[in-house]
């Protein structure tokens, strides 16, 4: 088995997965993240990045391929092992908000922290301080059916960032919010992530998310594809082109 490159905080070598019921998922993706990066994984819908995130994550099982998070196999690790990887070193963010209804938004936004053993009162203070600077702090004593969609994601991103996790898997993180929102909580994201070394693999189909992102990779049912950048051309020439063209 040869080990991965040092700088490389995780590090895949041609996964492939196929889901239970058949479907295909993943034929054969290779790729590293480095430490502190924040990699966008792009790509049209059904073409497998959620499918990448969760093999990455250890959140499924392995048939073939590797995947090594700091130099150390995660696809040799049993289910318990790989549970306790996900929540002492690993965050999430579901495209929808999936929020714990019994418990107000500071104790959801404090849960990941408290199951890693840290106090209820220093947990708190950490959730809070998530919460507000993604504007949802005066909402801290509610419960999420209280809040509207957007106002539940913005807590779910709080909750992902509170433990400042080594990796943050952030599937579509801005999906429920509206245009105007978006951008203010994915600067904040990255911004986050950036001041706290937090390597962020960002799953996305929209080009002006990936734009925030240090490195873009592409993928198409399930493999990686590599895509040309064209040379910028003047507006006349670009037209000029495509009248011959058409
Ligand atoms: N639980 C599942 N069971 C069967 N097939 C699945 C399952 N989840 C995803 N698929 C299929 O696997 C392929 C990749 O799906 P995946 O959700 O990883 O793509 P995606 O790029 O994240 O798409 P989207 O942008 O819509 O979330 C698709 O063909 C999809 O229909």
């Amino acid at each position: 088995m040869e080990a991965p490159p040092d700088n490389d905080v995780l590090w895949a070598r041609s996964l492939h997965f196929t889901h239970p019921d058949g479907s295909p998922g993943l034929a054969g993706v290779s790729l590293g993240v480095r430490q502190g990066e924040i990699l966008a994984v792009a790509g049209p819908r059904g073409s497998g990045k959620t499918t990448l995130l969760r093999c990455l994550s250890g959140q499924v099982p392995l048939r073939e391929g590797e995947v090594w998070f700091n130099s150390a196999p995660v696809h040799t690790l049993g289910p318990m092992a790989r549970e306790r990887l996900r929540r002492d070193r690993f965050g999430w963010i579901d495209p929808e908000p999936v929020l714990i209804p019994e418990l107000n938004v500071w104790e959801n936004a404090a849960l990941p922290l408290m199951l890693r053993g840290t106090g209820r009162r220093r947990a708190k203070a950490a959730a809070r301080e998530w919460l507000d600077r993604l504007d949802v702090g005066d909402l801290a004593r509610r419960r999420p059916r209280a809040l509207r969609h957007a106002e539940r994601q913005r807590v779910a991103v709080a909750r992902a960032l509170a433990p400042a996790p080594t990796v943050l898997f952030a599937d579509e993180p801005t999906a429920p919010l509206h245009r105007s929102d978006r951008s203010q909580v994915l600067r904040m994201l990255t911004a986050a992530a950036r001041s706290h070394g937090i390597t962020v693999v960002l799953a996305t189909h929209d080009p002006d998310t990936a734009a925030l992102a240090d490195r873009t990779v592409h993928l198409l049912d399930g493999r990686r594809v590599h895509t040309l950048q064209l040379p910028e051309v003047p507006d006349t020439e670009g037209r000029a082109a495509c009248s011959l063209s058409a």
